[in-house]
């Protein structure tokens, strides 16, 4: 039995990172991998670092909810994706397509219907996004991370599997991410990530905060493309990245609390990691919400402190960080307890299965 596997997924890292999880484990288990994704998205960048995955891109067009001139040019983009994506499921005959959401993947759980193999599809965040909203009747199963999210799923497609992690976010070594940051010992860390894109909102708070902050902790902030500040450059305890790759997992070790957006993805790393978090979530005006609702839930697990993108001053800032440093063990007792992300064995076993039927 032919065992190819067509994974998709981009836009953001939050829909790729789950796919780089499990292409390690497909190929262990003797699974051939080939990837659609977007002609520039940030998905091409990080699957051409993988040996051994072919990478197809198709033509790709967002699906907003907002007024956009764009918006009358864009479906005609993803028609035509779709007529790409058939022609490659058909040419490249995998048995089975895994979608981790985002624009770039309606096409191709279209075209994987259209070609009658099955798709499965992982859903990140609590409510669905717009784009597996769309595919999900062409799906045949649907994964999600969070158990409420089952209400918002065809019943029979719906499947609670948790979250997928990176295993080499758990190699991570503190020593090293110090040494890469040229940090010491003698003070705590403080991991600030806005998203995979950055946070421009979080960024200004921090840093107009940043000397105070600076007498008791020593600051990575990976800030998103572009923003790094360069009068910054040369600041002592105080270390600057646009986006981390290979170094991620270590400077992860090291953080002793993480100031963050609440990305499902990341937010379930901080929890596999037991890092205490202050989660500012996307606003309701930039988004779905769903990131409201991500923090809400770690926040009623007591796995997070919660601050209100509309409540964010300097003194909310600084007297929320204080807290949650002050508390952390508290934090970290809690998430000991939790069994979240256990998904990468539950969506491997799901894969096999659509291969069978
Ligand atoms: C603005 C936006 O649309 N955000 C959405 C996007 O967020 P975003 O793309 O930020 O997604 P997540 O926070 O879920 O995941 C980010 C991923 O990128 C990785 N990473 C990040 C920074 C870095 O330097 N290196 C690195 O590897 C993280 O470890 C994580 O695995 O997808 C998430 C999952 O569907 C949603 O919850 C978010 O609402």
């Amino acid at each position: 039995m032919n065992k190819k596997i067509m994974l998709t997924g981009g836009g953001s890292a939050g829909h790729v990172t789950v796919n780089l999880a499990l292409i390690p484990k497909l190929k262990e288990r003797g699974w051939d991998v080939c990837y659609i994704g977007s002609h520039h998205g940030i998905e091409r960048e990080l699957i051409a670092q993988l040996k051994n995955v072919p990478y197809f891109p198709i033509s790709t067009g967002k699906l907003r909810r907002y007024f956009d001139w764009n918006n009358f040019k864009d479906p005609f983009k993803v028609i035509k994706g779709t007529l790409e994506a058939y022609r490659l499921i058909k040419k490249e005959k995998p048995s089975v397509v895994f979608s981790k959401g985002g624009f770039v993947s309606v096409p191709v759980i279209i075209g994987a219907w259209l070609n009658g193999v099955p798709a499965i599809i992982h859903e990140s965040d609590m409510t669905p996004g717009l784009a597996n909203k769309i595919a999900m009747p062409f799906a045949t199963k649907i994964c999600v991370t969070f158990p409420e999210t089952l209400q918002h799923v065809n019943e029979q497609k719906g499947v609670y599997v948790g979250a997928a992690v990176r295993d080499e976010l758990r190699q991570g070594n503190a020593d090293k991410g110090r040494a890469y940051c040229q940090f010491t010992n003698d003070k705590p860390v403080l991991l600030v990530m806005g998203g995979s894109l950055g946070s421009k909102r979080i960024n200004d708070t921090l840093r107009a905060n940043l000397q105070t902050l600076l007498s008791d902790f020593q600051i990575v902030h990976i800030c998103g493309k572009g923003n790094v500040d360069a009068q910054l450059a040369e600041q002592k305890g105080y270390k600057q990245f646009e986006y981390v790759h290979e170094e991620l997992p270590h400077l992860m070790a090291m953080a002793d609390i993480v100031l963050s957006r609440a990305g499902s993805n990341s937010i379930f790393e901080f929890l596999t990691l037991k890092k205490p978090m202050l989660l500012i979530p996307l606003s309701k005006g930039a988004s779905r919400g769903d990131q409201i609702l991500n923090a809400r839930s770690f926040e009623k697990a007591g796995y997070a402190k919660v601050l209100m993108e509309e409540e964010l001053t300097d003194d909310s800032l600084l007297d929320a960080i204080y807290t949650l440093y002050r508390d952390k063990d508290e934090y970290i007792r809690r998430m000991q307890q939790s069994e979240a992300t256990a998904a990468l064995n539950k969506l491997l076993t799901l894969i096999e299965e659509a291969k069978n039927k």
